[in-house]
């Protein structure tokens, strides 16, 4: 029996560095195993970096010395002792870190990818889609020009969250300018670009429902998280009044809280986030459970290089894959070049297709990016916004 004999929790991120906040510190976790091999996982951030990371220390003392093939023991090991995990974004993300690190332990010593324990390849090649792209931008040529830059580097899906600074409500003006944004770039772009409208969970009902009905007619791929997480009522009467596909799911935590959004007809795509639902295996049936009910899946994936290979690993596998998340074009140069395995090209991700989550660390950016700061705290925009973009 193989197990964990050695983890590592590191810190990483350039916090002073001009990046979306929520993405300027990474949480790896490194595994050693008794016969030498190191897995990675990772964490997300977004202000809770540091409570992530002291529950990492928690799950540690659960996986020390653990069989890590035992995947479904070991997480299940950890739920009974986390009595606030079906609640606590900080538990699963602390626990998928762990849960993504030993599947990439499991395919290094085994030889073999991630995905091809997973059922193997049904999708070998994954449309891409950007978000991240639009820091600063304020007027519809800020954005059109950005994005102007990165279909001609082939990308053909664009997420944006175009509502400023309106928050729970969503004034005139505001609705008006959201509007001459997407109306500007679908008018720009073409019909041949998907646009996907972010929302961040920032409104009320009757705003959402005002943002929605005034985005319908420039057939936006799918409008995100229209309301306030905790308003999932008022998804029914957001879906009474827009045309335009609900996304959410990066912040559901479980499979079970899937089956619940999918089941009532309140989401029409899912955006589970491997990093805070538990990891991979979870991943896949949460993917299951949505297949159940024909609802295609687009992973989120707003955080690190590790985040990025473990979710390609289950959206190669999966029949309703349908669009995946990248940050990489805003990436700071300390995330680019920390680990190397998998490409973007021409809005296309590729696997390498080495053993594991089929990525190599660069030792020397690891030891360069540690840190031990909180994601700053701007008192003028919300750490979860593209910087620069949360004004009127
Ligand atoms: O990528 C997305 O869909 C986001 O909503 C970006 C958020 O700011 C990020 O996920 C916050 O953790
Ligand atoms: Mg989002």
């Amino acid at each position: 029996m193989e197990k964990i004999t050695n983890i590592d929790i590191l810190e990483l991120g350039s916090p002073e560095e001009k990046s979306s906040p929520w993405s300027s510190t990474i949480l790896i976790l490194r595994l050693t195993s008794s016969n030498g091999n190191v897995g990675y996982g990772e964490a997300p951030t977004t202000l809770m970096t540091h409570p992530v990371l002291e529950s990492m220390k928690e799950v540690s003392r659960i996986f020390q010395d653990k069989d890590y093939y035992n995947i479904e023991a070991n997480n299940r090991e950890y739920y009974k002792n986390a009595f606030y995990i079906s609640k606590s974004i900080e538990e699963t993300a602390a626990l998928s870190a762990f849960e993504i690190a030993s599947w990439d332990l499991i395919g290094k010593d085994l030889g073999t990818p991630v995905y091809k324990m997973l059922g193997g390849v049904f999708n070998d090649k994954i449309k891409a889609y950007a978000n991240g792209w639009y820091s600063d931008c304020v007027e519809p040529e800020d954005f059109v020009s950005k994005a102007k830059k990165l279909v001609n580097k082939g990308y053909k899906a664009f997420k944006f969250d175009p509502f400023g600074n309106n928050y729970d409500k969503l004034s005139t003006e505001g609705l008006k300018h959201s509007v001459s944004i997407v109306s500007k770039m679908r008018e720009e772009l073409g019909d041949d670009i998907d646009l996907l409208i972010e929302c961040h969970g920032r409104f009320s009902t009757k705003y959402a429902i005002m943002a929605g009905e005034a985005l319908d007619p420039y057939n936006p791929l799918f409008i995100e998280e229209p309301v306030h997480p905790e308003l999932e009522f008022g998804l029914y009467d957001f879906k009474k009044y827009v045309n335009t596909p609900v996304a959410l799911g990066e912040r559901l935590l479980n499979k079970e809280d899937f089956a619940r959004f999918i089941s009532s007809g309140m989401v029409d795509i899912i955006q589970p986030d491997i990093t805070n639902s538990k990891g991979i295996l979870e991943g896949k049936k949460i993917a299951a459970v949505a297949d159940a009910f024909g609802v295609p899946v687009a992973f989120h994936n707003a955080f690190g290089p590790v985040q990025t290979a473990a979710t390609l690993n289950v959206d190669y596998t999966i029949p309703n894959f349908l669009i995946q998340e990248s940050f990489e074009e805003s990436w700071p140069e300390w995330k680019k070049s920390l680990f190397t395995g998998y490409t973007i090209e021409n809005g296309f991700f590729r696997l390498s297709g080495k053993p594991g989550l089929g990525i190599e660390v660069n030792e020397k950016i690891l030891n360069e990016s540690r840190t031990e700061a909180m994601e700053p705290l701007n008192p003028n925009e919300p750490p979860w916004v593209v910087s620069g973009t949360f004004k009127q």
